[in-house]
């Protein structure tokens, strides 16, 4: 199946006001299937925003490829804008118009007739609490509600490709309840695919099929979770506790492969961070069996995507693991 989305060789090289260049895009590759959500995770200036506007044909790039769909951007850009939404970072609405004519505009403009377009957009504006402010113009609108109002008209005609780039950056955590309900709703029902940059580490966690780590213009790792998982140290923690922890324990678990450190928290429980965490946790059952104490709890913790993200951004640790499904450049 063609991906709805490939990007190969992707570059942008900026002038800067010093007239030295700046290379914010490396020559970055990868594809989109349709229907996932897909996380682009980088510190600040790592060149995500400009990868979107690339592929959301608002900037031309200084080399690579896009296509959407199959068909590379350039033939036909028109064709490549209708079925995109954007959220962009900066405030990109249309200050001259209402709350409710922006909706309208935009709908109409991808092809909706009216009566769908603003039975759409008064039951957005209603969910994204701006109905009260619908005949208003939105140069009177704060940061909150225009970031709101920007999701709504995004999503109004349930776009194919949906780019979140920060979309919840300045919104309270209801509203960020109300835009992933809309943006799961619109990948279950209508297939559309999403690409999200966020720096709030729970929303990938939560939500996305797959996550690209991106640093300096260059994807760091790509892959699932799971897999970005394996590039990491320890990919799990396990907390033990017991009734009591017998003397040599500690040192018993030390001793053994599977097991890189083992810290005591108190005279009960113990925080172990395995080599390899099922053959750590069979070696503990044993090892709590043989010693004939109780076990209170056992319980194995992953590790978040937050310590992976940190891992693969600060250190180069991960790009030393090889041998997993995620992919490492
Ligand atoms: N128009 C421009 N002219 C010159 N340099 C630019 C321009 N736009 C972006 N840059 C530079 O390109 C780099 C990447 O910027 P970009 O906005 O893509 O980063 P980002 O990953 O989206 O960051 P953030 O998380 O802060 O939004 C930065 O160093 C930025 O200063």
């Amino acid at each position: 199946m063609v991906p709805i989305l490939e990007v190969q060789s992707l570059k942008k090289i900026f002038t800067k006001a010093d007239g030295s260049a700046h290379t914010a895009v490396d020559g970055i590759s990868f594809d989109l299937r349709a229907g996932e959500i897909f996380s682009f995770l980088g510190p600040n200036g790592a060149g995500k925003s400009t990868t979107i506007n690339m592929i959301t044909t608002q900037l031309s790039p200084s080399g690579g490829m896009i296509k959407i769909e199959g068909q590379d951007i350039r033939e036909n850009p028109a064709l490549a804008r209708q079925k995109i939404g954007i959220v962009a970072q900066h405030n990109n609405l249309d200050r001259g118009l209402t709350a409710l004519e922006n909706l309208v505009f935009h709908g109409k403009y991808f092809g909706m007739g009216t009566a769908e377009a603003e039975e759409r957009a008064h039951s957005l504006l209603e969910d994204f609490g701006l109905s009260d402010w619908k005949d208003d113009y939105v140069k009177s609108f704060s940061g909150g509600m225009a970031q709101r109002l920007k999701i709504a008209r995004a999503i109004m005609h349930r776009p194919k490709l949906l780019f979140l780039d920060e979309p919840t950056t300045g919104l309270d955590p209801a509203y960020r309840e109300i835009l992933w309900k809309h943006v799961l709703t619109l990948n279950k029902k209508n297939h559309t695919t999403v690409f999200l940059t966020t720096h709030y580490m729970e929303e990938p966690q939560r939500f996305s099929d797959r996550v690209a780590i991106y640093n300096a213009g260059k994807i760091k790792a790509i892959g699932t979770i799971e897999e970005l998982r394996e590039l990491v140290p320890t990919a799990n923690i396990i907390y033990l506790t017991l009734d009591q922890i017998p003397s040599g324990f500690e040192q018993f678990l030390q001793n053994d492969s599977a097991i890189r450190q083992v810290v005591k928290n108190d005279q009960k429980s113990l925080t172990i961070y395995p080599e390899d965490h099922k053959q750590a946790l069979n070696k503990i059952i044993n090892l709590v069996d043989k010693h004939n104490v109780t076990l209170e709890n056992i319980q194995l913790s992953s590790t978040s995507l937050e310590d992976i993200y940190i891992s693969l951004t600060d250190n180069k640790e991960g790009e030393k693991n090889n041998g997993t499904n995620a992919n490492i450049n």
